[in-house]
């Protein structure tokens, strides 16, 4: 066994090192990489958390830098031996315009690979998403679907549409040569629906019931399956990949993963009760109570809101056409293909997330029963 020095020889790199995902990404390989020498963590926005981080033995560099500038990501990649790719605007709200969307998930995708073939950087990690896939816009199901599964994966909404073209963008560059001659070995991971501690959509869904004195109303049936896995799991298999990327790369490289572990198989507003129940929340209705006529109505009345209030203000619900219509297709995936490749399996049982998520909303919105 290597002694200490020899084994902290690695230096990672993780964009988007501060968002939901990234920062269990961050904390995961502090806890979990031996190999680890440094750790850099690239974004837009720093968070404060990261100085606590600085005591330990792996020295963390905090990079604020924007990955639409090709320069700083140049400057962050070089001399890292691995870069793991979370960065990117998770908008399906209507928050930011499709150009904006393009411009950091594709054009930042392309900078992060274009740096590591110019300095060098041989191993790639990329967060790709369930979406990728689908739902598509025939809402077409896909159920309990595996990375082989044949589905028409057709999207207009700029988010889905920026996640396929920037992974491809990885795959296709899987193989290139970097400085010193040697391969590129990309990898991309897709999640389906994250959900834990940090989860800023699980946050708006607690305090829309709260608003609703501790009610929620039903609007999808039950019977609509969409996939979730937890945020420490997704982390966990971003650092495994990365760790065997270099000597797996024949059968890794160039690969795409589903995200995955064994939370149940529920609908989008039944899973979140899992964790909103035990807060005090109440899912009201066996079925949903309004119709889809009506649903469909006030999504587009959302969508004229925003676009008639955008001169004065942000105004962004979880309603739209778009998240209607995700949330009414059913997306579940079941597969091994990350166990079958590098042995992955969940760091986290389902109870484990399930407690660690209640806790998190119970800490963060002082709900504790
Ligand atoms: N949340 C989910 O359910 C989910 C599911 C599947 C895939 N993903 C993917 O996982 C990744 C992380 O998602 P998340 O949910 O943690 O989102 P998030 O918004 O919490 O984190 C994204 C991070 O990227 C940073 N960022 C945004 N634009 C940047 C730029 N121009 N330069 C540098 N940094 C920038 C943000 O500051 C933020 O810290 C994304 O690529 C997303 O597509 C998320
Ligand atoms: C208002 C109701 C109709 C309510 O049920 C809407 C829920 C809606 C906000 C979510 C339903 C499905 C979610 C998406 C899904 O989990 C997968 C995603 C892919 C990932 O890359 C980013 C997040 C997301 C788009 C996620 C966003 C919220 C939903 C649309």
């Amino acid at each position: 066994m290597a002694d200490s020095a020899q084994a902290q020889k690695l230096v990672y790199l993780v964009t988007g090192g501060c968002g939901f995902l990234g920062e269990h990404v961050v904390r995961m390989l502090l806890q979990q990489e031996p190999q680890l020498r440094e750790l850099r963590i690239f974004d837009l926005h720093l968070g404060p958390w990261l100085e606590e981080l600085k005591t330990g033995p792996v020295q963390v560099t905090a990079i604020q830098g924007d990955v639409t500038q090709a320069h700083e990501v140049a400057a962050a990649v070089a001399g890292a031996h691995v870069v793991i790719h979370t960065a990117g605007l998770v908008d399906v709200f209507g928050k930011t315009s499709p150009e904006t969307i393009h411009e950091v998930n594709v054009q930042g995708t392309r900078n992060v690979i274009e740096a590591c073939v110019q300095t060098g950087t041989r191993f790639l990690v990329y967060t790709s998403s369930m979406e990728v896939v689908g739902p598509n816009i025939k809402g077409q199901p896909f159920y309990r679907g595996n990375e082989n599964t044949p589905y028409e994966a057709v999207h207009r909404h700029p988010y889905p549409c920026s996640k396929a073209l920037a992974e491809q963008l990885v795959l296709e560059a899987n193989g290139r040569k970097v400085l010193g001659g040697l391969p590129l070995v990309t990898c991309a991971l897709r999640p389906t629906g994250i959900y834990g501690e940090g989860h800023q959509i699980m946050r708006d869904f607690y305090h829309q019931g709260l608003r609703l004195g501790g009610r929620l109303f039903r609007a999808i049936p039950a019977s609509v399956e969409h996939g979730r896995v937890y945020v420490g799991n997704v982390a966990w298999m971003h650092v495994l990949v990365a760790r065997e990327l270099e000597h797996r790369a024949a059968l890794m490289g160039g690969q795409v993963y589903f995200c995955y572990d064994n939370s149940p198989y529920k609908s989008y507003e039944d899973f979140n009760m899992e964790f909103l129940g035990p807060c005090g929340l109440r899912l009201v209705g066996t079925r949903p109570l309004l119709p889809y006529w009506l649903l469909l109505f006030l999504a587009a009345l959302n969508v004229l809101l925003q676009w008639l209030l955008r001169p004065l203000l942000l105004y962004a619900p979880l309603l739209n056409p778009y998240t209607l219509a995700m949330a009414n297709t059913t997306f579940t995936v079941s597969t091994d293909k990350a166990r079958r490749h590098f042995g992955y399996e969940p760091l986290f049982s389902w109870e484990e997330s399930r407690t660690r998520t209640i806790r998190w909303v119970q800490a963060v919105e002082g709900s504790a029963q």
